[in-house]
């Protein structure tokens, strides 16, 4: 048996526990990790010590973490926080042990575990990283559903907008380019990536007018790299770069900030985007989505984005195997 893709629970109160048993039907094996009693009444579970213990078709396998309380759906629960990092941490240990292929992580509430258990960082993203021993990462959010593929990474994530123009440096630029065609070549199976460089000012700066970033820092950072022989295009005006003939034109497209990657995507593949954190030394992928608070309990999450998220990290260790 190949081993399993783990999925942590996120946080109790949004819609993870009801997406868990409903990722079934991706055909993926995966194992849950988090508290059973936050699982929806009836769900057909087996608990398990080890990941790769069997279990009977149909039935989720569950690696049980015992949490401080239940869970209210759309109610976090400041006592729950701790139990929700360190579910990811466990993941993330079974990983470097070797006993899983990979990992997809249902949506945690920043604010919900900042609060209840002072979580220091802006997302899965930089806790992952900073696991991992402070691994350089990138995040990408992935199109399942659509052709040609939407796949965005920002080169700066969760910031204010006022900081992007200081934070897009040189060397956050670059990071983000060569993890992305690293990515592309070692998870994603194509051997000659095509990056496409989004400007941060309209009209990527229109030649200076609108912006100078573009002429100063962005366009002799890719004139440098396209001399290495890396293929890239841009800087591209970013209102013009995401309908079906651009996105014919490059497989990955790096962006400024945080909404200029997630609007298109979020917008053409809703239901099928997978995020995907880069260069960590194992897999991690997750739902697009948040934890939904508005609509936790009440049996209407579409598991949809999950299901793709385990597929893709299940493709991704079948590539790397
Ligand atoms: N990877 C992660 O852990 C992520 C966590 N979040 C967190 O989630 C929280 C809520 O974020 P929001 O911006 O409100 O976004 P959200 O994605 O939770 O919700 C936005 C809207 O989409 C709907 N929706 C989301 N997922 C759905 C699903 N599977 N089926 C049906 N409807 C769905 C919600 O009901 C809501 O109306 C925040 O704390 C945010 O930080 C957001 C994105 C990713
Ligand atoms: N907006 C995307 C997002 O919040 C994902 O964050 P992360 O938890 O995957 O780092």
């Amino acid at each position: 048996m190949s081993r399993r893709i783990l999925l942590t629970c996120g946080e109790p109160a949004g819609i993870g526990p009801e997406l868990a048993p409903l990722a079934l039907a991706s055909g993926v094996d995966f194992v849950w990790i988090g508290d059973p009693r936050h699982l929806p009444d009836g769900t057909a579970f087996d608990l398990v010590s080890a990941p790769t213990d069997p279990v009977p078709a149909g039935r989720l396998p569950v690696l049980a973490h015992d949490f401080a309380a239940p869970a209210t759906p759309g109610r976090p629960d400041p006592a729950n926080a701790a139990g929700v990092i360190e579910v990811i941490a466990r993941a993330v240990d079974l990983l470097m042990r070797g006993e899983a292929a990979g990992m997809t992580t249902l949506p945690i509430n920043k604010q919900a575990l900042k609060e209840g258990a002072g979580f220091a960082f802006p997302g899965h993203t930089e806790y992952l990283a900073d696991l991992a021993g402070g691994a350089p990462v990138a995040m990408m959010l992935a199109s399942t559903t659509v052709t040609p593929p939407c796949r965005v990474v920002p080169a700066t994530i969760h910031i204010p907008l006022t900081q992007v123009p200081a934070a897009l440096s040189d060397q956050a630029l670059e990071q983000a380019i060569r993890i992305t065609h690293a990515a592309l070549i070692r998870d994603f199976g194509l051997p000659v990536p095509r990056i496409a460089v989004a400007g941060l000012n309209p009209h990527a700066g229109e030649g200076g007018t609108m912006g100078r970033e573009e002429v100063d820092r962005i366009r002799p950072l890719l004139d440098r790299l396209r001399a290495e022989g890396l293929d890239i295009a841009g800087p591209l005006p970013a209102d013009t770069m995401f309908h079906a003939p651009a996105r014919s034109r490059y497989d990955a497209a790096i962006c400024a900030y945080h909404d200029q990657a997630l609007i298109p995507i979020k917008t053409l593949d809703f239901a099928g985007g997978v995020n995907v954190t880069l260069g960590l030394p194992f897999i991690r992928t997750s739902p697009d989505h948040g934890t939904a608070f508005d609509i936790a309990g009440t049996g209407r999450a579409d598991p949809a984005s999950t299901i793709a998220a385990l597929r893709m990290a299940r493709q991704m260790a079948d590539q790397r195997r």
